[in-house]
């Protein structure tokens, strides 16, 4: 019996952006369990996409779904108050440039929000253990951030699993890469969070492609 859920949150990052709710919408009429959204400060990433009042718009025409935003910046302190204003459910954000994580911690969950700790391909997990009783996700970047369509790292798999080893019951999520050719590695590390861009969005049958990344995370999970 498996102590975690499979889902799967489609990133509308290489979406049509100028059609944000109806790609929003037919992904979540495809099967997807949430939406990933990637907020990229141009600082922390050398991209820049968009922010809460994005955010706070495609809430207003999607009231129901979960929204994640991964917040790829410099200062995720900045955005807790204004993404909460705009109903986010789940506040992930990169530990590696914040000094004080417990206070971010904190803050997101006084915010109403659930907290997710992301790490970089160059980061050790074991830096993120001393908070993961205080955390509902650990997200780990198959790629480096700041792009879709990128090559999955493979070689992060041993953190994947090094944490399902020890957090049996921790909701682990990847991000980067993640498609048909790449789910399984992902689901026999032990991921259960599953954030797959270009794989879905660029596939004619969306439906078919969230199917294919449940499938095989379900087998592993029961
Ligand atoms: O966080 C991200 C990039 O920083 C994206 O969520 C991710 O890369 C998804 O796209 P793809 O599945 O095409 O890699």
């Amino acid at each position: 019996m498996s102590h975690v859920k499979c889902m799967i949150g489609p990133s509308i990052l290489n979406s049509d952006l100028s059609n944000l709710y109806n790609e929003s919408q037919n992904l979540l009429d495809s099967g997807a369990d949430y939406l990933h959204l990637d907020v990229m400060d141009g600082t922390f990433v050398p991209n820049l996409t968009f922010g809460h009042p994005v955010v706070k718009c495609l809430r207003n025409k999607i009231p129901k779904a979960f929204f994640e935003t991964h917040m790829m910046v410099q200062n995720p302190e900045q955005w807790i108050e204004p993404m909460a204003d705009a109903n986010v459910d789940q506040y992930t954000f990169h530990i590696e440039p914040v000094n004080n994580v417990p206070q971010v911690i904190r803050k997101i969950k006084e915010s109403g929000m659930k907290v997710g700790l992301a790490i970089k391909p160059k980061t050790p997990v074991d830096v993120i253990s001393e908070y993961i009783e205080s955390a509902d996700l650990v997200l780990i970047m198959t790629v480096e951030p700041g792009f879709g369509g990128q090559k999955f790292m493979q070689d992060m798999m041993p953190k994947v699993k090094w944490l399902r080893d020890n957090y049996p019951t921790l909701n682990i999520e990847v991000d980067g890469g993640v498609g048909a050719n790449t789910i399984d590695d992902c689901a026999k590390a032990g991921a259960n969070w599953i954030v797959s861009g270009t794989a879905v969005i660029n596939c004619p049958d969306r439906k078919q492609a969230i199917s294919t990344l449940k499938s095989s995370v379900q087998k592993y999970l029961s």
